[in-house]
């Protein structure tokens, strides 16, 4: 395929003094994927969007969009972003917040346009400061999205919203997407990524540690933890046992307390209850994305990458 990535990083590192943001990220993105970039605090979300978008200067390594440095991609209008910081001036209206920022590009939308875009029409004449979070942070995606730009960044763009603001949101991001438009979203929301993006792209301490379709990276992440008290006596041979049951990746015993991490929880319970009559207490749990996180981190360094 010869069509040039709408965002190109490769070998990608930030360091703040001794800590390691973003640890040698390579990563392509074609023109017209919607791409969530999943991960827990501080695994590098902010750094790299920062990065590819030229506000920060990487360490090592380099960036491109749509083949040119992101300044000229800034300059040009292709690129509208939704920062985590990005403030709007108080005592302007929507409205005004939007005029501003379209005065500033060559080719806008009209800011009637803009507004009606990111579900703004009933707030314009409204004060920034007057706003609720979540109306907040539809104005800032009428702002990002005033120029038509070609690609978009948005850093958890419904972190201040209830469920009903954040379905509202997703709407019109997804009449966004649906003209070929490029979309960066990070989130810390399984949900979300899977609803939205074509493809998931998950980090952890600055690095790529799965990187495909929602459905593959759903798989990666969604083990679950039996956990149960068991009163049979703990050798080898009981452990061992337990390790083979259906969908079991890991058996642990710590003095009564048992915990199984299964890819089938209900096919290891299935096996379990019948041949283990004296456990008790039993609970199963979602993995945390953080647990899931930590596994992929763990499985990377010894295994190498996950995609
Ligand atoms: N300007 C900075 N100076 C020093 N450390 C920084 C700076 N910006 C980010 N960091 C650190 O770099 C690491 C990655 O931060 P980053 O904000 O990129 O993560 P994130 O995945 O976006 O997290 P969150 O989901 O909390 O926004 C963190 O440990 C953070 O404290």
């Amino acid at each position: 395929m010869n069509e040039t990535p709408a965002i190109h990083l490769s070998g990608l590192r930030k360091t703040f003094g001794a800590l390691t943001a973003v640890d040698g990220v390579d990563l392509s993105i074609r023109p017209g994927e919607v791409v969530a970039l999943l991960g827990p605090n501080g695994a590098g979300k902010s750094t790299t969007i920062d990065l590819a978008l030229g506000l920060a200067r990487p360490t090592a390594g380099g960036v491109e969009l749509f083949g040119a440095p992101p300044r000229d991609a800034v300059a040009a209008g292709r690129v509208g972003a939704m920062l985590q910081g990005g403030a709007l001036l108080p005592t302007l209206t929507v409205a005004e917040s939007v005029a501003l920022v379209a005065a500033a590009h060559r080719h806008p939308l009209s800011v009637a346009e803009a507004l009606d875009r990111a579900r703004c029409t009933e707030i314009a004449r409204q004060r920034v400061s007057k706003l609720s979070g979540g109306q907040l942070q539809r104005a800032r995606f009428a702002v990002a999205v005033v120029s038509d730009p070609d690609l978009l960044f948005l850093d958890e763009p419904t972190a201040a919203m209830d469920v009903e603001a954040r379905r509202t949101f997703w709407q019109s991001m997804r009449a966004f997407t649906a003209a070929g438009r490029t979309v960066v979203f990070a989130t810390h929301y399984l949900d979300e990524a899977d609803e939205y993006a074509d493809r998931i792209v998950m980090m952890a301490r600055g690095r790529i540690v799965a990187d495909g379709t929602p459905a593959e990276v759903k798989a990666v992440v969604s083990g679950r933890r039996i956990r149960a008290t068991a009163a049979f006596p703990e050798t080898p041979a009981s452990t061992a046992a337990l390790a083979a049951l259906p969908g079991v990746r890991s058996a642990d015993r710590h003095g009564d307390v048992l915990t199984l991490i299964s890819d089938d929880s209900d096919a290891t319970l299935r096996a379990l209850i019948p041949t283990h009559d004296d456990i008790h207490d039993i609970e199963v749990t979602a993995h945390t994305m953080d647990e899931a996180f930590l596994a992929l981190t763990e499985a990377r360094d010894t295994e190498g990458a996950l995609s």
